[in-house]
């Protein structure tokens, strides 16, 4: 007998590690494919932004990989001449942690790894390669081979993650559009640092080879340096030629154990034509590939299977309509799209070695850098936006305006105090699903039914000083209360933590309808009172 899931996620990297494991918190029959029996052990990515930490702190992470992590990080970028051009410091986050972290990866995906394989509601198959993928209208079916043995699984949705060359994507006939970077790089992974390093990402434009180093903790280190056209891949990642780059001008001894890892890579910037082909979705590398120098390709990743996940559990609730499931690429992919691109123009600033370019360059930077406002955009790394998504599940009422919440950002993080006086980041008072927070007024017994038919987490959220009573926290420091007034205000917070809507009472039949076109209470089949968002009997792991 065939059983069949709800969702099956192809690739146990970490964004497929996280989708599942969201998927399967909410309770989603979810089955995880991976070819590999253990979890990868390569340093690829190692920048974090507060978002990826706040997902990942849902599924009981954060912590484990914030001891382990270099936290609340900058950027400094030099020129000719090895002369500071530009300081990015590490800058405050509203979203409750750093705003950027240097970290390991393989931590990371033991960790996530570790999670699927103990998790009860999640079917983990590793060791299994999937070898073809076909779609109708009816599900998606995967057929996947362990040793030898082929055996076809079938499921309602299908999560790409199965990276660069991911054959979800080819199976079901997306391209990937965009360029190759003509540079190739050496990626040096260092163990047993001797110095302490300031806690930047550096990169060094010097005109001669450019290079970045990124410091971590436990004496990790990594060092990029650019190849030339005439070197060889081979005879540059020989460990005397490593050795050569290394010592003295890092650092004084190289032992063989002191090098991890030493490969040459060329960056691609390219992005799949689209994010979805009917029941297939694609998320992480399978969908955006970038060059590292934003530090986003993970981070892009981990919003993929945050976005997309809450969108499918939806889905399987019944209450999913087809603009919430296009809605997916429309934010993701224009977000997506737009760091591929400002990561190709750091790239191109960073590698410049023509000496009319570089002198160009280091002019330009620091004439725009006497002008107040440039000099504020680039020193808090305003130039890698954070995602917007007023076009996709956001409804704006022009006339209600909250100081700390912007409809289609991430919702703030404030620390809050509950009724036994307990003080935490307020989405540990969020749930897993939406949220409708109530700001400043009287308590009201709000509001329309829509609310509790999508199992809306209700919360008011009061001033630091008051006193909270049930149903209630109060900030520490006033973030959502700063603008409240006597009139209570309804903030809508998505399953993702974004906004999707500030309304007042007057406004609040406007709000339901247009988000009832991508949430259709009616047509929902859950549990309101279910912290689990859906609930349906985990299938019988026999009958797989
Ligand atoms: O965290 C950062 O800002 C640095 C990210 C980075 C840049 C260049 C190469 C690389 O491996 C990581």
């Amino acid at each position: 007998m065939t059983a069949r899931r709800d969702v099956l996620v192809v690739g146990a990297g970490p964004i497929g590690l996280v989708a599942a494991l969201l998927l399967a918190d909410a309770g989603v029959p979810t089955t995880l494919v991976e070819k590999e029996t253990e979890p990868g052990d390569l340093p690829r990515a190692i920048s974090l932004q507060d978002e990826s930490l706040r997902t990942l702190d849902q599924l009981g992470v954060a912590d484990a990989l914030k001891a382990e992590s270099l936290l609340d990080t900058g950027s400094r970028y030099f020129g000719l001449g090895d002369r500071l051009l530009l300081e990015a410091r590490p800058v405050a986050s509203r979203l409750g942690h750093p705003a950027k972290t240097q970290f390991d990866q393989p931590v990371l995906e033991r960790l996530l790894w570790d999670r699927a394989v103990a998790h009860d509601g999640l079917e983990f198959l590793r060791g299994a390669e999937a070898t073809a993928i076909t779609q109708d209208d009816a599900g998606v079916n995967v057929t996947k081979a362990v040793a030898g043995e082929t055996r076809t699984l079938t499921a309602d949705w299908l999560i790409g993650a199965d990276g660069g060359r991911s054959l979800t994507r080819r199976a079901v006939g997306i391209d990937l559009v965009g360029t190759t970077q003509p540079q190739r790089w050496i990626v040096v992974d260092l163990l047993n640092e001797p110095r302490a390093r300031d806690p930047f990402a550096e990169f060094h434009g010097d005109g001669e080879r450019p290079y970045v180093l990124v410091p971590g903790i436990k004496g990790r280190l990594r060092i990029e340096f650019m190849l030339f056209d005439d070197e060889d891949p081979d005879a540059m990642t020989a460990s005397e030629r490593i050795r050569e780059l290394v010592v003295p001008r890092f650092r004084a001894e190289l032992a063989p154990g002191d090098v991890r890892r030493a490969v040459v890579y060329v960056a691609h910037q390219r992005v799949a034509r689209s994010y979805r082909a009917g029941r297939a979705f694609l998320v992480g590398d399978a969908a955006h590939l970038m060059p590292p120098f934003a530090g986003q390709g993970l981070n892009a990743g981990i919003r993929d299977a945050t976005n997309l996940t809450w969108k499918l559990i939806e889905a399987i609730a019944g209450g999913a309509t087809e603009r919430l499931l296009e809605s997916y690429e429309v934010e993701r992919r224009t977000h997506g799209a737009a760091m591929v691109r400002v990561s190709r123009r750091i790239g191109a600033v960073v590698m410049a070695t023509h000496p009319i370019l570089t002198r160009l360059r280091d002019t330009v930077v620091r004439t725009v850098s006497l002008v107040p406002r440039v000099r504020e955009l680039l020193a808090n790394m305003r130039f890698i936006a954070p995602p917007d998504y007023t076009a996709g599940v956001a409804v704006e009422c022009p006339d209600v305006t909250l100081d700390g919440v912007t409809v289609g950002r991430a919702l703030s993080q404030p620390v809050v105090r509950d009724t036994t006086g307990a003080e935490r980041g307020l989405d540990a008072h969020l749930g897993r699903g939406w949220a409708l927070l109530q700001i400043g007024g009287p308590p009201e017994a709000a509001v329309d039914a829509y609310w509790d038919a999508i199992a809306a987490k209700r919360l008011c959220v009061r001033a630091p000083g008051d006193e909270p009573a049930d149903g209630m926290v109060a900030e520490t420091t006033a973030v959502l209360t700063c603008g409240a007034g006597s009139r209570p205000v309804f903030v809508a917070v998505r399953p993702d933590r974004y906004v999707a809507a500030v309304f007042d009472p007057a406004h609040e039949h406007r709000v339901v309808e247009r988000l009832r076109g991508f949430v259709d209470d009616r047509r929902r089949q859950t549990d309101p009172s279910s912290e689990i968002t859906y609930a349906r009997p985990s299938l019988d792991r026999n009958t797989r």
